[in-house]
């Protein structure tokens, strides 16, 4: 499904990533890790198509970024490390608000399933009331609301409690069995990475992580 080929991406005369290529199918969950600053993040805004590399090529259900960059956006959900929901309006008011840009119509009954499907059930409740988890379980559903068969997730644990993060796990194998999402989630919890991920790509050219992860990395 996603094919990365030979990508460079450098910031002034630094370079983050170095012809990079991966595969990934339908249904994966794959986890990207590696030390602070390495190029996970980077990595993950090409995928998304918010950021171009300086060399190389993507392609998607066999079609290439340059050309078909728009349809691919349909495609593809992204959730950044920052939490970019509005703070004013309630957990309920956010989905609505983000379901009106989408190019898949929801019913605000569909919206609360995803909610429920997320476990976090407050619909009346400011987002300036919820705690830091449950911010980034609101930034998740959102993501969820034009059904992405490519999902990118920078770090949707940080914070996040240990019952949270179990669920936020459980949340995305079910995504990734019943609705075939290939999805790419950064974390620097090793258990989880190892619990929910199928394989590991470690990124950047520290040895660490591919020793600890080594049988993990297919
Ligand atoms: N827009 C930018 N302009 C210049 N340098 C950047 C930019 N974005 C990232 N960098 C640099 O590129 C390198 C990789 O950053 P990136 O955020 O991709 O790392 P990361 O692996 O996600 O790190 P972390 O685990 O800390 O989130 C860092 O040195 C960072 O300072």
């Amino acid at each position: 499904m996603l094919e990365v080929k030979s990508i460079s991406k450098r910031y002034s005369k630094r370079h983050v990533l170095d012809n990079f290529s991966m595969t990934a199918e339908r249904g994966e969950i794959v986890g990207l890790v590696g030390e602070n600053g390495a190029g996970k993040s980077t990595l993950l805004k090409i995928l998304a198509s918010l950021s171009k590399p300086d060399k190389g090529e993507l392609c998607l259900n066999g079609k290439t970024y340059k050309k078909h960059f728009k349809e691919h956006r349909r495609t593809i959900g992204y959730v950044p490390q920052d939490i970019a929901v509005w703070e004013d309006l309630t957990v309920l008011e956010n989905m609505k608000f983000f379901a009106r840009l989408s190019p898949v119509k929801k019913s605000v009954s569909e919206l609360k399933d995803l909610l429920d499907n997320i476990q976090l059930g407050r619909y009346g409740t400011k987002v300036n009331k919820l705690s830091g988890g449950m911010k980034r379980k609101l930034n998740l559903a959102i993501s969820l609301i034009n059904e992405p068969e490519f999902l990118l997730l920078d770090e949707p644990t940080a914070g996040i409690d240990l019952k949270s993060r179990i669920e936020i796990g459980q949340f995305l194998k079910n995504l990734a069995v019943n609705k075939e999402t290939l999805i790419i989630y950064t974390s620097h919890d090793m258990n989880e990475i190892k619990d929910v991920c199928d394989r590991v790509i470690v990124i950047g050219k520290d040895s660490f992580y591919r020793d600890l992860l080594a049988d993990y990395i297919k």
